[in-house]
């Protein structure tokens, strides 16, 4: 990594029944999103980062020592410039929406404010709601409270620890694109705690695996969703994530077309997108099957010549199949007679058919 935006973390702490031990080397923009399973310890990690957990080590953000043991060096939270952003908005219940923002701005001196209060509400869409008090707000305008407000204090780093874990998928839907308007228009680089791949598919441009405290892996998610030898490749949720850009939409038919690394790939979709603009598609595993031959006669639309770059069983009586389409990786979930039947073998030339695929924003 050449960029000089870096965020580096040396941490480590034990408890009675776990430990964390990771050395992070992560880009100092955009959004990075820890994600494992439960326990793996991604809330410890960005505790520690904050200073709010006392870890061994060193935490560097863009250049400002946060700490570094090897010198003593260590800024307590309130001297580090950053936003948190709970699972639950913890609010003033007897203060209204604006006075719960202008709360957390006190400590921020005037030279340091680069977002402004009127700025963040903008970004969230809250100025109908800066009046109101938290107890009449719905979870979703809540959260978006919360994410002004962590916003508001010009963070150097926001650390968002599941912000959507609370809200049912409608305020989820909600919220989402308010994060990834407020990535767009600022440059405040975000470690994001999930245990969702939807969201790390929609919003992460780099992603951390955690497991058993340590970091299994580092990369961008295109790249490790489809890793054979890590857990996401695995099992029923499976799926690759396909960058492209959309090319034109079908009216009569309602189909977008994406054009990527590999082909072209045509969604149902019911209303247009800008020609041109940058999208990710997901594409389940499960949803890819296999031919030796084009296939004619079919109904599938999307057929792309790819090549075998893995072959291994994936629970019973399935194979887990990696494939290279031109440069995008894919993941085709396939039974093992398939496999056997077509007489299938890592380096071989095949069609990959996929019946469904889905824009991840
Ligand atoms: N205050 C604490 N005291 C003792 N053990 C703790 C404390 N907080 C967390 N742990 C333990 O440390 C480990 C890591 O917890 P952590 O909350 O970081 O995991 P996580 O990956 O964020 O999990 P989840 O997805 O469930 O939130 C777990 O085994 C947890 O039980």
């Amino acid at each position: 990594m050449t960029d000089a935006r870096q965020i580096l973390a040396r941490l480590r702490l034990e408890r009675a029944d776990f430990s964390l031990d990771v050395q992070l080397r992560l880009p100092g923009r955009g959004v990075t999103a820890l994600f494992g399973p439960s326990g793996c310890g991604k809330t410890t990690c960005l505790r520690a980062i904050a200073g709010l957990e006392r870890a061994a080590g060193s935490v560097q953000v863009n250049g400002q020592l946060w700490q570094d043991d090897a010198t003593g060096a260590w800024r307590p939270t309130h001297r580090r410039a950053l936003g948190y952003v709970f699972q639950e908005a913890s609010l003033f219940p007897h203060l209204d929406v604006r006075r719960n923002m202008e709360y957390g701005l006190r400590r921020v001196p005037a030279v340091r404010r680069r977002v402004s209060l009127e700025r963040a509400v903008e970004l969230l869409g809250l100025p109908a709601l800066l009046g109101r008090r938290p107890g009449t707000l719905s979870g979703g305008e809540r959260q978006r409270v919360a994410i002004a407000r962590a916003l508001a204090v010009s963070p150097d780093l926001l650390l968002m620890d599941e912000p959507l874990a609370a809200l049912d998928a409608a305020r989820k839907a909600e919220v989402l694109p308010y994060l990834e308007q407020l990535q767009r228009e600022l440059d405040i680089p975000v470690l994001y705690v999930s245990h969702s791949v939807d969201e790390v598919a929609r919003l992460a441009s780099h992603l951390v695996l955690l497991q058993g405290g340590r970091a299994i892996a580092s990369g961008a998610p295109a790249e490790l969703l489809v890793r054979p030898d890590l857990p996401l490749a695995r099992g029923d949720a499976a799926a690759a994530l396909v960058e492209g850009h959309v090319r034109g939409w079908d009216a009569r038919d309602q189909l977008l077309s994406i054009a990527f690394a590999g082909g072209e790939l045509h969604l149902a979709a019911a209303t247009p997108r800008p020609v041109g603009q940058a999208v990710r598609v997901r594409v389940a595993a499960r949803d890819v099957s296999l031919a030796r031959v084009r296939a004619e006669g079919s109904s599938i639309l999307n057929l792309l010549p790819a090549r075998i770059t893995h072959l291994g069983p994936d629970g019973p009586g399935q194979v887990l199949v990696g494939l290279d389409a031109g440069g995008t990786a894919l993941l085709a979930r396939i039974s093992a007679r398939s496999q056997r039947e077509l007489g299938l073998a890592v380096g071989q030339a095949v069609f990959a058919q996929v019946k469904g695929a889905a824009l991840a924003d």
